[in-house]
């Protein structure tokens, strides 16, 4: 019978013996436990025997008794774990939201330069790096409810820190604190859901995660939005309020349990068991509990437990394979270059059309809300569709618009406005500006913009200026450089782009960017990660990986500047592109299907050559 079948008429039995009002089967426990383990699995042995013709041939009344177990298996007890846990997710979305409007605030009130305006934004990333790195090593030692409530600490202080902050050392200081916390949260909560959640519902709970992280995205965009208008310690609270959630989790998690299969692997049974209980509501665990110990045991014999963990997941070739899988899948999410379409998407609007620049602020809101709407899609889909089938959809569709993205760019480059009017700096400074003759060459240069005028919809009186060191809503100097004196004069001031026909096709990528890159590619790498690795690899395999995330992702965002000066803006998008081309290859040949599959179960589909992973339990 095949494994779906059989999970079927396990479904129908149970519940039908629920429905027939049988008692709720009790909780054994300690020794006697396993022998009464012994005869219920029997019993449901027999049961499926004698009833698998009935059970084959109703459809609905199978369909029924499923959605009837699922609804017994599942107590809410497991969603507010899952809700509590994924409060760190909410945590990392907002603390690596909320700097840039947090920035363009305390760059004029402590007068940050560049160099310490990239520092407060990368010191986090970076921090959250070397700490998922490290939360492996603590997560295997003390357990997952340690480092989700050292992570909540961390982001309580770092945000204390932060809103207390007198000098730009200070903020340092408490954006690493804040990093320190992303990191260990970012790597801990998927495993903990994983961990907690029923099979059948495993992909949907860690993919809430993913929508926290997007969710704690778009309310930091908000909250930057409303405080933007407060000149004055503005950031403060921006920076501060994160201390909300991270105070409810901590609390929260001061009355939430280990996880069960962490507590059965340090020996701890009978904790074990209690919680799983608590977990699995009236369903009989011993099977669970049984296999997770079986599995334990097994590993140990097959693996040996000796050295470092790392190590023995390099030498044993199933464990080796989910690493080169997950690492990759983190690699590639961040590759797509997410994080730079977020950032440049105000960019992107405005190129669009949208001219009001105070906007600009409320436009990078709408980009996160985006996404964090079409990650609720994918929360919809992971337990529909599957991880596999989700991850390619996605990954096609975000080629497809960063290759629309690209065409937006290339086209605006190439019917570049002329420059027309040269006017001399007042201040008789030396500048770069003065140099272009196009409105592309004007627009890559990070200390330039384009004043111009326009005619039906050509632009005419086109000069290229500095920009105004403290805005780049306005030229350092001339008919650019006030705001309001220039709007009412009918000129326009373009920073970072060049106003073409075709700026909407820029503006379709990245809406459709979104929408097909925040159900898949956004959430998969974090639940393919937290289910993946067996349990004596799965702190450190996780961590790994999320390693590997963070600092594709500073690699990303620090160097995208730089390769669109080579690139420019179009040559950046088909780069990306062309990464998001080559993980398609990769998780067409990799990536198996984990979807209801148990985590003891996965291990098996890891068993043959990396390339032919991917044929693994894709049904
Ligand atoms: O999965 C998340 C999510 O999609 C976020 O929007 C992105 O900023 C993160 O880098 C990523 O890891």
């Amino acid at each position: 019978m095949s494994r779906k079948a059989s999970d079927n008429v396990e479904y129908t039995l149970r519940s039908l013996s629920n429905l027939m009002g049988e008692k709720r089967r009790r909780q054994a426990d300690g020794s006697a436990g396993s022998g009464a383990a012994a005869g219920e699995r029997s019993l449901i042995a027999a049961e499926s025997c004698s009833s698998l013709n009935s059970a084959a041939s109703g459809g609905e009344l199978e369909r029924a008794a499923r959605r009837q177990f699922q609804q017994d298996e599942t107590p809410g007890f497991v969603y507010v774990v899952s809700v509590f846990s994924a409060l760190g997710g909410f945590l990392f979305g907002y603390d690596t939201g909320v700097v840039s409007g947090a920035l363009l605030l305390l760059k004029k009130e402590l007068n940050l330069d560049a160099l310490w305006q990239e520092l407060l934004v990368s010191s986090t990333v970076g921090a959250a790096a070397l700490s998922a790195l490290a939360g492996g090593v603590l997560n295997g030692l003390c357990g997952r409810r340690p480092c989700i409530l050292l992570a909540s600490g961390l982001f309580t202080a770092g945000s204390g820190v932060l809103a207390a902050a007198r000098d730009k050392e200070t903020l340092l200081a408490g954006r690493v604190v804040v990093g320190l916390g992303i990191g260990v949260a970012s790597m801990t909560v998927p495993v903990y859901i994983a961990e907690v959640a029923p099979p059948h519902l495993r992909g949907r709970l860690v993919t809430i995660n993913t929508l926290f992280i997007t969710g704690g995205q778009f309310f930091a965009s908000v909250v930057d939005g409303i405080f933007s208008y407060l000149a004055k310690d503005g950031w403060r609270y921006m920076l501060g309020l994160s201390a909300v959630p991270a105070v409810i989790q901590f609390l929260g998690f001061l009355f939430l349990p280990e996880s069960p299969r962490w507590l059965i692997q340090k020996g701890q049974t009978q904790r074990a068991r209690r919680i799983l209980s608590q977990m699995r509501g009236n369903q009989a665990i011993d099977e669970e509990y049984d296999s997770i110990k079986n599995n334990i045991e097994e590993e140990e014999k097959e693996v040996g437990a000796a050295g470092p963990v790392i190590c023995r997941m390099l030498t044993y070739p199933p464990t080796r394979r989910a690493l080169i899988v997950g690492c990759g899948l983190q690699m590639f999410q961040q590759l797509s270059g997410i994080n730079t379409v977020m950032y440049y998407s105000a960019t992107i609007l405005q190129m669009s059309g949208v001219e009001d620049d105070r906007l600009a602020i409320w436009l990078a809101a709408l980009t996160a809300f985006i996404n964090f709407i079409f990650t609720l899609v994918g929360v919809w889909l992971v337990e529909r569709m599957g991880r596999r089938k989700l991850t390619l959809g996605s990954l096609t569709g975000t080629a497809v618009a960063l290759i629309i993205l690209a065409s937006g760019f290339l086209l605006s480059a190439q019917v570049s406005p002329r420059i027309t009017l040269n006017p001399t700096d007042p201040s008789h400074q030396n500048s770069t500006c003065t140099k272009y003759s196009y409105c592309n060459g004007c627009m890559l240069d990070p200390d330039c913009g384009l004043c111009y005028k326009l005619n039906k919809s050509s632009v005419v009186e086109s000069s290229c200026i500095p920009v105004d060191k403290d805005s780049t809503m306005k030229a350092a100097w001339g008919r650019c450089s006030n705001e309001t004196v220039f709007k009412k004069e009918d000129l326009f001031w373009a920073y970072n782009f060049c106003p073409t026909p075709y700026s909407w096709t820029a503006l379709l990528g990245l809406i459709l960017y979104l929408v097909f890159f925040a159900p898949g590619m956004g959430p998969m790498p974090w639940t393919v990660n937290s289910e993946i690795y067996p349990l004596w690899a799965r702190s450190t395999g996780n961590a790994c990986s999320s390693g590997v995330n963070w600092v594709f992702n500073v690699l990303v965002s620090l160097t995208f500047l730089h390769t669109a000066e080579y690139l420019t803006y179009y040559g950046a998008f088909f780069l990306y592109a062309g990464f998001a081309a080559l993980g398609l290859v990769f998780i067409y040949g990799c990536l198996p299907e984990t979807k209801g599959k148990k985590l003891e179960e996965i291990e098996s589909l890891f068993e043959n050559r990396l390339c032919t992973c991917g044929r693994a339990g894709a049904f």
